[in-house]
């Protein structure tokens, strides 16, 4: 059995992969009403056109997932703490899988550093990697990270939320994986904000490819493995993101370019990480200007014409 707390986008796109696998889900959200209409109308208004199987139960009972299987938290990752907190005595001293993407901006720890330091008897493991939950959904080929420092706990957990569609590596370096998913969305914001101004194919390129070395520089200094960024909770999310109109991100990141606003209630986990990412740099000695300039467009401190500036401004080095 598997146990998903938040019926967000992503933990609804789960849960249902998992179900249609064969493999008994229930799926917990927060709000009585919300949890009634989708056992009514078998659909999540967060996932348009994808029909709940009959097989996943859908409650807002949080006693049904009292047990030792397997929890995904898929919620936000500013709002993890909170859930955590809010269920400690169900969520204690079991495997407890983050598929939040994000540093906390309190202080500055990933979604597993949050567990850990919230239910230090609890299992922290991290679900990351190039994903929409749309495609899932629909069933369609996805390649994630099932992160674990317990290696036994990590191959268990590999098999547990593998599903026909769902292919999933697994890895011990929980900090380099969550600094990937981490960090793609502060580059998907810039990625987004270039095309968006008008800067060009070849702009968004060579943001990417500078992101990524800043994301390689944070998570070593970290601690995490450089190798591990080259991956799917790195590369491989980092490609995903910065190139499609499917993310939010992405899209928060083009109005920014465009001058436009865009919808608050949406979740775009970058702006808020890109702040916890510029603090912790800056502590660490650590050059990231790319994010420097997300956080400055964000704040509306400086224009698209001067975050270009302090870029293109920047003195020569080696690559
Ligand atoms: N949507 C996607 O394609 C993907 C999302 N993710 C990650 O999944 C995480 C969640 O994102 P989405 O599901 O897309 O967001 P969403 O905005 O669709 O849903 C978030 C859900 O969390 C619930 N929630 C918020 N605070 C809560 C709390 N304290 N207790 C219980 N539930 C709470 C909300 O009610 C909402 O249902 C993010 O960190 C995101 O980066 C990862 C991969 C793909
Ligand atoms: O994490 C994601 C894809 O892997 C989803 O990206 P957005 O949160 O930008 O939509």
């Amino acid at each position: 059995m598997t146990g998903v707390i938040g019926a967000g986008a992503f933990g609804t796109a789960l849960a249902v992969s998992l179900a249609l696998g064969g493999r008994k889900v229930v799926l917990w959200a927060r709000d009585a009403e919300a949890v009634a209409r989708m056992n009514d109308t078998r659909e999540n208004p967060r996932l348009p056109g994808v029909t709940l199987p009959e097989s996943l139960v859908v409650t807002d009972d949080i006693g049904s997932l009292s047990g030792d299987f397997p929890l995904l938290l898929a919620v936000p990752m500013q709002k993890l703490r909170d859930a955590i907190r809010a269920h400690a005595a169900v969520l204690d001293n079991r495997p407890l899988v983050a598929c939040c993407k994000g540093i906390e901006l309190s202080t500055g720890l990933g979604p597993s550093e949050v567990i850990a330091e919230e239910l230090p008897a609890a299992t922290p493991a991290l679900l990351t990697g190039p994903s929409f939950a749309a495609d899932i959904a629909r069933g369609l080929p996805t390649a994630l990270t099932l992160a674990c420092a317990h290696g036994p706990c990590a191959e268990e957990l590999q098999q547990a939320l593998s599903a026909p569609n769902l292919r999933l590596y697994r890895t011990e370096d929980v900090t380099g994986a969550e600094t990937g998913g981490a960090m793609k969305n502060v580059i998907a914001i810039a990625c987004g904000a270039a095309i968006g101004a008008g800067y060009g194919e070849s702009a968004r390129a060579a943001v990417m490819t500078r992101g990524y070395a800043e994301m390689v520089r944070l998570a070593v200094s970290r601690g995490a493995h450089e190798n591990t960024l080259a991956g799917l909770s790195g590369f491989g999310d980092l490609a995903l993101t910065c190139t499609s109109e499917q993310s939010r991100n992405y899209r928060f990141g083009r109005a920014i370019g465009e001058g436009q606003s865009f919808d608050p209630s949406v979740t775009v986990e970058g702006a808020a990480t890109a702040h916890a990412v510029q603090e912790a740099s800056r502590k660490r000695g650590v050059d990231m200007p790319i994010t420097e300039v997300v956080v400055a467009l964000i704040d509306g401190k400086v224009d698209m014409e001067t975050a270009l500036g302090m870029l293109l401004s920047r003195p020569l080095k080696e690559e």
